[in-house]
């Protein structure tokens, strides 16, 4: 007899199912197939919610009120009361419903229900996000959208906000740099680590942010877009000029910086509370986004010379970590690990890269090194990847909250073309301009979409 707790496994053949399974609204309007074959309408959730909520211990017991209300105008028996529920929103992967917690309940009480949820109504996944005090949304997901990512049509770039994959719950993850300034992606050869970049990188590329690039793998993953990139370091030579240049940027920032606030010069940098965004628009420096691909290239060392070189471009992305947010110069930082192992400094970069994505690691110790001050579960679902689903991912914050993550496919020659056609964007940044690769760009042509234009900030 087939067991049918094992077919209905997350990742095992349920998962296996989920490609494919999606349904559409045009095509059947308020109806998703779940992976498991059984149509998910709305009118099946409504009439099953009483009775599946009470069934999975999420009904609380009636007011006295209500309880005399039911006694005094029907015969019926007094049944527990479930959770209110609100509108039931059909969406291009399933259904999205609110619900108001009955009193006495929290919303880890729903999330702990979610897989009996997702059993009874028979769906790919079921999540459970908290909208404000008291109402949690579900959201019913029909198939694994991760088997073959296509984003939300309604996704859009803002000012330093790329949407650069698909969550599991098919919202997409944002890359946001105001929010998380620094961010760090580790995976193994083959993971989806440069195709992650690439989607950072093209949609950054349609803003006014200036992307320099170091890439000690002889650029073989920047150079491509070198047309938009405003600096490109390709060795550690190259990488230990750049640095102190984006060092002094930096400082240049805090002076602008402090003559707006009237504050002396000789104040350290450390006790500057403000930032850029505080400038008026037009005195304001474009933001910086440093790209670092590979970064254990930077750190080996053969020689005492190169020791020493080494130990001062680790001082110098440490602090553009510490104070490049307020002047507006992030890291993206790529590499297959970034353990102690890698030498003096190494773990202290680390704790200052608060965005960590994991692809698909070789060891737990890799995905440690990314996970392992977020959260263990988030630990134990990188080392699960499977191969086959390369740029799958576990993205996480310092906050502890992680998710599973994917980005859709992306071929180097369109990510490169949107680089060539935004060239004409690359800031006027003269420290940089001897870091900048000649590549002819063609004449920069109308385009129907308007760059993202930076707004003031209010925030
Ligand atoms: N999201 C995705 N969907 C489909 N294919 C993908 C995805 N991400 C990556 N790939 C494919 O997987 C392969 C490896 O991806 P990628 O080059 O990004 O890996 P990597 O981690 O940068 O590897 P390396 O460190 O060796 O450069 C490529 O052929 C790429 O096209």
């Amino acid at each position: 007899m087939t067991d049918l707790t094992t077919l209905l496994e997350v990742g095992g053949p349920v998962a296996a199912l989920g490609g494919g399974a999606a349904y559409t609204r045009a095509h059947h309007p308020g109806v998703y197939w779940s992976t498991v074959g059984l149509p998910l309408s709305t009118a099946r959730l409504l009439s099953s919610y009483g009775s599946v909520m009470e069934a999975c211990g999420l009904t609380v017991a009636p007011s006295r009120l209500r309880a005399l209300a039911v006694q005094a105008t029907t015969r019926r028996e007094v049944r527990p009361v479930p959770p209110r529920r609100g509108l039931i929103r059909p969406t291009s992967t399933g259904l999205r419903l609110c619900l108001r917690l009955a009193p006495g309940q929290e919303p880890a009480d729903i999330a702990a229900s979610a897989e009996r949820l997702r059993h009874a109504w028979g769906v790919h996944a079921v999540y459970v996000t908290t909208v404000r005090p008291g109402v949690v949304e579900l959201r019913l997901v029909g198939f694994d959208v991760l088997r073959k990512v296509r984003m939300p049509r309604k996704t859009t770039a803002d000012f330093l906000k790329i949407p650069v994959a698909l969550r599991e719950d098919s919202t997409p993850f944002v890359r946001d740099y105001r929010t998380v300034p620094h961010g760090l992606t580790l995976g193994a050869t083959l993971s989806g680590k440069s195709m992650y970049l690439r989607h950072l990188v093209t949609g950054l590329a349609r803003q006014p942010v200036a992307l320099v690039g170091i890439d000690c793998k002889r650029g073989v993953e920047l150079a491509p877009f070198a047309a938009r990139l405003s600096a490109l370091a390709t060795d550690p030579d190259q990488a230990a000029e750049l640095l102190p240049v984006l060092i002094q940027e930096m400082e240049d920032r805090y002076d602008l910086i402090k003559s707006r606030q009237g504050i002396a010069p000789s104040t350290p940098d450390e006790e500057i509370t403000s930032d850029i965004w505080g400038l008026p628009e037009r005195e304001r420096p474009v933001p910086v986004v440093l790209l670092v691909d590979e970064v254990a290239e930077l750190f080996l060392v053969a020689t005492k010379k190169e020791e020493e070189r080494r130990d001062e471009m680790v001082t110098q992305l440490i602090r553009l970590a510490q104070l490049g947010r307020a002047a507006g110069i992030y890291l993206e930082v790529c590499g297959q690990r970034f353990g102690a192992e890698l030498g003096k400094g190494a773990t202290m970069l680390r704790a200052q890269l608060t965005g960590r994505v994991c692809h698909r690691v070789n060891d737990e110790a890799s995905s440690k090194m990314a996970l392992g001050d977020i959260a263990p579960e988030a630990v134990s679902a990188a080392c699960a990847i499977a191969p086959e689903l390369p740029g799958l991912a576990v993205a996480g914050d310092t906050s502890g909250g992680w998710s599973r993550i994917r980005t859709p496919y992306l071929s180097l020659a369109d990510a490169a073309e949107t680089c060539r056609a935004s060239a004409h964007l690359v800031p006027d940044l003269p420290a940089l301009k001897p870091f900048r690769h000649d590549v002819p760009v063609p004449p920069p042509v109308e385009s129907k979409a308007p760059a993202v234009r930076s707004r003031p900030v209010t925030d």
